[in-house]
This record gives C-alpha cells, structure tokens and sequence, in this order.
C-alpha cells in the first residue's frame, strides 16, 4: 500500500514512512493511493468477533509488510488491554431508532485512545527496530493531549510536546496533560485558540529545517495511521446492528474532521453506511461549508464543548481530496485560499460529491444542555457536550427506519461543570482517575509564536 499526499507534490511513502512522516512535507496529508474494499461477506464475517479481530482485518490491508501478521495483531491486543470495556466500543440503543457508541471506555475517557494507544504501540515497535529517536509535537483541544500523553509517557525514545489553548480546556482535560510525571512529557499552555495551536504545529512541520533536526513526529489526526485506526470502530458498530445486509448513518461531532472522515473510509472500503452526518457547535464552519459552498473561518468562540472549538478543520482537506478526483493541484489552490484569505469556494461538482455522503447540523449552547438534560430524563444514560451536540442533530436528521449512530466521544467526567448545569449532577471520575484534582500540575506557557516555540523544544531535548 502506498500513501499520497493530498497535495500532490510529496514523495510517494509507505504506511511505516507516512506514519512516522506526519504531514507530508508539501503541506498535505497522506492517504491511501488506493482504498481497500471489503466483499460483502468479508464484512458478514465481522459478525460476532472481539473488536480487536475485527481491528485487525479491517487495517491489516492498510499496513502492508511494516509488520508481521503475528506482530500486527499482538501489538493490536496490547493497544486494547487498558479498555475497561470488554466490547472496547459497546453501542447502545436510545430509542428504537437512535444508538450511541460508547468511545470513552479507553485510559483517558475519549475516542482519541482507540487511535492513540496504537500508534503508541505501533511507533515503539518502529523505533526499537530503527534505534531511532523521535520529538512528537501535537496540538490540542483537550482530549487529543491527554491521549498522546498517555500513550507515550515515560518512553525511552520519544519526548512529547502537547501545545494546548491557554484556559479553554476543560480542567480535567488539564489536568490529565500537566499531572504526569515523565521527564518527556512537555505539555504547553500556548496563549491563543486550537487554531493558533494547530497553525504553528504546521509551521513546524513545513519548516523542513527543523524538522529534521528535532526528527518531528506528529500524532494529530494529520498521521493517517490515527484515522486508520478510527474506521474500526465504524464496521463493529454497523455489523452489530445487521450490515452488510442493512443500511445505517452516522452523527459525528465534528471538529478537526478526523473522526467522521474515518466514516467516509469504511463507506468507501464497503460499509453500507447510508449518510454520515457532521455535528458541530456554534463553531460550525463545517456545516456552514457544506450547507453554502463556502468555507468561510470566524473567529473561535469557546463553547461547552471545548473540544470541537474550531474553525481550521485539518481533514476536509483530505474530503475535499476525494472530491476532486484526487487533484492535488486544486486542493493546494484552496488551501493557498484558506491561508490569504480565510475561506474557498468549493466548487460545484465537489460540492455535490461531498453533500451526497455528508450531511450536517449546528447545536447551540441551549440546546446543548437542554439534550444532555433529556437525555439523562428520557434514557437514563449521562452524555458529554460533545455527544449531546452529535445526539442534538441525529434527533433532527434520523431517517425512516434507518439506525441512526452517534458517537459517544467523550465520558460525561470530562465536563462535569455543562453536565452539572444540565443535569444538578456532576458526574463522577472512574475510581481509578479520582485523586486526579489533587496530583501537581506541571506546565510551561508559551506566546504564541513559532520561534519561541521551536527554542523552547530545542531547549528541552537531547538533539
Ligand atoms: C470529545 C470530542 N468530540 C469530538 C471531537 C471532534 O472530532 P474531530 O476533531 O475528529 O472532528 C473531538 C476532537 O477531536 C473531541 O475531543
Ligand atoms: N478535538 C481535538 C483536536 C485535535 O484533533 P486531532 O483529531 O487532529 O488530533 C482534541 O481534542 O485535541
């Protein structure tokens, strides 16, 4: 399997190279030159089996020769052992119609560890055969750090730096980034939004210079092997309820676009998944975009859901690949675009294409609370902002006997100040989190800025 870059002027990689690679140094993202497609009764075979099966035969055609079938499926069984779910992604049915996938059974109580606590496997196979050392440098809006962090903490060749928005993180999702201990975790309060973080992360990446010398690695959902890991999830919740022999969407809460593009992945490897819908706050350039043709970026207005405060979505560019028949020419113009004049036009033709598989929705912060109370009402079950903004739109574009999905991206924990102005409740930590307010904070503030950022990393690490 080779990996090109949606800009179409990166060298052709592998999945260990485009993995260990990150951005593509033209700017881009790697995807897959070709996507498998699963025969319909490969996906009727999915029926029944531990996730961590179905994780293998859903990526094992994604990752080539880099590892052994053996070692691929051990490494597999070690990312999952922490789950404290034995379904890893149990689903759940809300109304007869409306299910929820529980993605918060992982260490750190977000979807981000299904991806995040394999590509700690995968990377540490890599570098023990490489003797390599690597500086992972990774944006976020809270739960992509505190996944990375978990991941990587107290590895010999790896030093991590999470570059955070100063004060628009939950506290726990802090907490979770500046209470480890581990000499090569480096978490960064950078004065400015996830935007501000993503940008200069980018920056990092295109200034090949410092790139090489510090040996950047990235974990964001920028590395392909992160949305790899995410179509998983998609084929054992669809197979649970009747695929392939019956149709479902999905509601994603949407922000970088990772997430449900791992949804466009598993429809286009075969999955009948009828539409996926993309749900955002108030932040809602995504639906905005898909409903007008226009991408157009405000400014980042903090939200409940702090997680999906964004408005530079790094993975509609990897959409917008597929919906120009894969120019890499145009998409480079868009986002030439993006970056002089914060917006594009997306043309016609692609707009349909994206509108035939992406549908979308925006939930106001009433609305929002107002979905976690119901929900909690109605259900019994206690959902975050995030979910509440995804279960807010499913409500709205629930099709005539068609399951409707939505992700479950985060535990209610995370947030427990919305959930206790929704609910009267706060939502308590799983026990083994629950000294996590009185653990020592550690954490370095930084302007936002790249140089200063850049001395900063070069003064922290063994180059
Ligand atoms: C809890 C939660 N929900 C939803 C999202 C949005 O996912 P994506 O950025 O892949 O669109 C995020 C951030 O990634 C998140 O942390
Ligand atoms: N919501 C994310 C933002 C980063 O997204 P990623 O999927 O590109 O890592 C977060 O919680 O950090």
């Amino acid at each position: 399997m080779n990996y090109i870059s949606t800009r179409g002027k990166a060298p052709e990689l592998g999945f260990e190279e485009a993995m260990m690679t990150g951005l593509a140094r033209d700017g881009g993202l790697y995807v897959p030159g070709d996507i498998p497609v699963m025969a319909k009764d490969e996906i009727a075979a999915l029926t029944g089996l531990s996730y961590e099966e179905v994780a293998y035969r859903v990526m094992r055609p994604f990752v080539g020769r880099t590892f052994t079938d053996d070692a691929f499926r051990k490494l597999i069984a070690m990312a999952y052992a922490g789950f404290d779910h034995p379904a890893r992604a149990p689903i759940k049915q809300l109304e007869p119609n409306q299910f929820l996938l529980e993605l918060f059974h992982g260490p750190t109580l977000a979807f981000k560890d299904f991806a995040m606590q394999l590509i700690g496997q995968l990377f540490q196979a890599s570098l023990s055969r490489s003797g390599e050392r690597v500086t992972i440098v990774g944006a976020t809006s809270g739960d992509t750090g505190s996944a990375a962090i978990e991941a990587f903490r107290g590895l010999s060749n790896v030093d991590v730096f999470i570059l955070y928005p100063h004060g628009r993180v939950s506290e726990v999702q802090r907490r979770q980034m500046t209470t480890p201990t581990e000499a090569n975790v480096h978490a960064i309060a950078l004065e400015g939004d996830f935007d501000d973080c993503q940008a200069r992360l980018k920056d990092m990446f295109n200034d090949h210079g410092f790139r090489d010398e510090v040996r950047l690695a990235g974990v964001n959902s920028i590395n392909w092997a992160r949305v790899l890991a995410q179509v998983v999830y998609y084929f054992t919740a669809a197979v649970s309820l009747g695929a392939p022999h019956r149709e479902v969407d999905f509601t994603v809460p949407t922000g970088n676009f990772g997430d449900i593009y791992a949804g466009f992945v598993a429809r286009r490897m075969g999955l009948p998944i009828g539409r996926l819908f993309a749900a955002t706050n108030h932040n809602d350039v995504v639906n905005r975009a898909l409903k007008s043709g226009y991408y157009d970026k405000n400014a980042v207005i903090p939200s409940f859901s702090p997680s999906m405060d964004i408005q530079v979505s790094s993975n509609f560019e990897r959409a917008l690949f597929e919906a120009y028949n894969r120019d890499g020419n145009a998409v480079s113009l868009l986002m030439e675009d993006l970056s002089l004049h914060d917006g594009f036009k997306i043309s016609q033709g692609a707009l349909q294409m994206l509108t035939d598989v992406f549908g979308s929705g925006m939930t106001l912060e009433s609305a929002t609370l107002e979905r976690i109370k119901r929900t909690a009402l109605e259900t019994g079950e206690v959902v975050c902002p995030h979910t509440a903004v995804g279960l807010d739109v499913a409500v709205r574009k629930a099709r005539r006997g068609i399951p409707m999905i939505t992700l479950a991206t985060a535990h209610p924990a995370k947030f427990p100040d919305a959930v206790e102005e929704a609910t009267g409740k706060r939502p308590p930590l799983p026990s083994r989190m629950a000294d996590l307010y009185d653990r020592p904070e550690r954490v370095t503030k930084a302007p936002n800025d790249l140089a200063a950022l850049q001395s900063l990393i070069r003064g922290r690490i063994d180059t």
